[in-house]
């Protein structure tokens, strides 16, 4: 496989070409762009593939392709963390959403491709399908199906749905841990949808703008469509007449999220961001309440009756749109956030078979759930709800997922030491520093540690800014002690702050106490792996330093 070699024109008969490009409006264009030139690509690589179908020949033009599609679908803390070392994948969503770009650029060439093309492009096609496949199977984690859990509410509302429009190859059960889940019914293929839910059952502003309480709150200054739509769900939820009443019979009584969090499980939080993220969150929803209740009550009773707008079905509310929400793109090109009926029933998982689903197909009129990875018959579909890390998902969500989550960052405050006007500093340069469990990492040598790159070189820079080259000499090495050593103290400092394993309540079996422990051990475990990795960084220097001097 070669990259973009000038081929004579009968050279250029016998090969088909895929362009692989970075979107020139991508907020991460220019660190991608050095991550493409550093591996040898430019920011349009047209990957030609010969009309032959010798295995090696498109395995090689697939291993290529795949390196760049990668890079194109890093997000954030991928590149941060991923940027300078060579990983097998980056992570299971960017491994998934890379491989299945790579299949839909394949797919529409062989649309209008000649008959010899075709065979190849459907080899390619099949190769990468293969690869798909493998991926999914060494990334998996198992769910367990709770038996005769199923109530009869959840099967009334796959009928209502089937019965207006719904298409779905999914049925409805308890899942361990997870309340329920979708199951498929049936093995299904990468590409197939799971689900296709019709635009009309979905709600979005469009229901509230159809109400007399939309003619109050659009003359309130910043009212958000979200909001006024959280309004109106506290109100039809008890409406008898709705025709969502079924949708709003399955919703649970109480959600259990962060923000219905009690004392003692706040107070279990004590040491990690977690309890500043839930604080902050309740503070900010308590004061979109008062600022609403109990006026809006008071000047329309009958649009807003108070025993329906209490501070605590506010919350419930907010829960639901919190958890249960999508943002959809309309045919319109507008965002809106939605509830979908069924849909609501899939839970997230880390290795996610639905990546990408926020666009309504234009087409059909239909949101579909389209497979980024096979499901077999009895398995639980998982979406990805987006790359969030375990505080978020316990704050708005109300869990932990299982599986080492990539998102788990902890962000580090290191006082301005880059700044962008910084001489020599390019856009490609990090301004903000995170750390996470080193576990993730694959390059633990001398320079690297399991550490992030982005972060220790800021950390190189601020103490000397005359050596940056990671070359074995005394200075260096000197330097590298110094630097780990203070990382040392900051992380055994955290670590302190965490207080000690033996006092938490693991007793305490309420549902809050149990996940705010649970998060406190990941949190203890994240900072462990740093502190090792330190360690070993710092034994590894000091034993090259030995060697010098010695
Ligand atoms: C959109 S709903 C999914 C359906 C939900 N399980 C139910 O029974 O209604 C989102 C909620 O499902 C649960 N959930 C989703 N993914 C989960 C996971 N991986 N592990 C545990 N709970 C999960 C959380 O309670 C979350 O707030």
């Amino acid at each position: 496989m070669e990259v973009d070699k000038q081929l004579s024109p009968d050279e250029l008969d016998k090969e088909c070409s895929i362009l692989l490009e970075l979107d020139e409006n991508d907020p991460l264009f220019d660190k991608k762009k050095k991550l493409l030139q550093d591996n040898g690509f430019k920011t349009k690589e047209q990957v030609r593939i010969k009309r032959s179908s010798d295995p090696i020949w498109l395995s090689t033009s697939l291993k290529v392709m795949l390196q760049i599609a990668r890079i194109i679908k890093l997000d954030e803390v991928e590149l941060y963390f991923g940027g300078e070392e060579q990983l097998d994948s980056y992570s299971p969503r960017n491994e998934l959403d890379a491989l299945n770009s790579i299949l839909q650029l394949v797919e529409s060439s062989l649309s209008d491709a000649c008959e010899i093309t075709k065979n190849v492009l459907q080899d390619l096609r099949n190769l990468t399908i293969d690869k798909i496949c493998e991926f999914a199977e060494e990334n998996s984690l198992k769910t367990t199906i709770v038996e005769g859990q199923n109530s009869d509410k959840e099967k009334q509302l796959l009928q209502w749905g089937e019965n207006n429009g719904v298409k779905t190859r999914l049925q409805i059960a308890c899942v361990e841990g997870a309340g329920r889940g979708a199951i498929a019914r049936e093995d299904l293929k990468v590409g197939d949808t799971a689900l296709e839910i019709p635009t009309s059952l979905i709600i979005s502003e469009e229901l509230v703008q159809k109400t007399d309480m939309y003619h109050v709150l659009e003359k309130l200054e910043d009212t958000s469509s979200e909001t006024m739509l959280l309004l109106w769900s506290m109100k039809e939820r008890h409406n008898t007449d709705s025709q969502y009443k079924i949708y709003f019979d399955t919703l649970p009584e109480d959600f259990h999220t962060g923000l219905s969090f009690g004392i003692s499980a706040v107070m279990s939080l004590y040491g990690t961001l977690l309890l500043d993220e839930i604080m902050q969150a309740k503070e900010h929803l308590r004061a979109q309440y008062d600022k609403l209740f109990p006026a809006l009550c008071n000047e329309h009773p009958d649009i807003f009756p108070p025993e329906l707008y209490t501070w605590e079905q506010f919350l419930w509310a907010c829960e639901l749109w919190y958890s249960n929400s999508m943002k959809i793109m309309f045919a319109d090109g507008k965002l809106r956030t939605c509830l979908i009926p069924i849909a609501g029933f899939l839970n997230h998982s880390i290795y996610p078979h639905v990546v990408n689903y926020g666009r309504v197909d234009s087409a059909t009129n239909t949101i579909k759930f389209r497979l980024s990875r096979p499901c077999s018959a009895g398995q639980e579909c998982c979406l990805s709800y987006g790359n969030l890390s375990t505080s978020h998902l316990v704050t708005f969500y109300g869990f932990l997922p299982q599986g080492y989550n990539p998102y788990d960052v902890i962000p580090l405050d290191i006082g301005g030491a880059d700044d962008d006007s910084t001489e020599g500093s390019s856009t490609s340069e990090w301004t903000t520093h995170m750390v996470r469990g080193t576990w993730f990492s694959e390059n633990w040598n001398i320079f690297y540690y399991g550490l992030p790159s982005p972060f220790l070189d800021c950390l190189r820079r601020a103490r000397n800014p005359m050596l940056l080259t990671k070359t074995l000499l005394p200075e260096n090495l000197e330097n590298e002690i110094e630097i780990l050593e203070d990382l040392l103290a900051i992380f055994n400092d955290m670590m302190d702050s965490l207080g000690d394993a033996d006092l938490d309540d693991r007793k305490n079996t309420s549902w809050d106490v149990k996940l705010a422990v649970d998060f406190k051990f990941l949190q203890r475990g994240i900072v462990s792996s740093i502190l090792t990795s330190c360690h070993k960084g710092l034994d590894l220097v000091k034993h090259e330093l030995s060697k010098m001097h010695g």
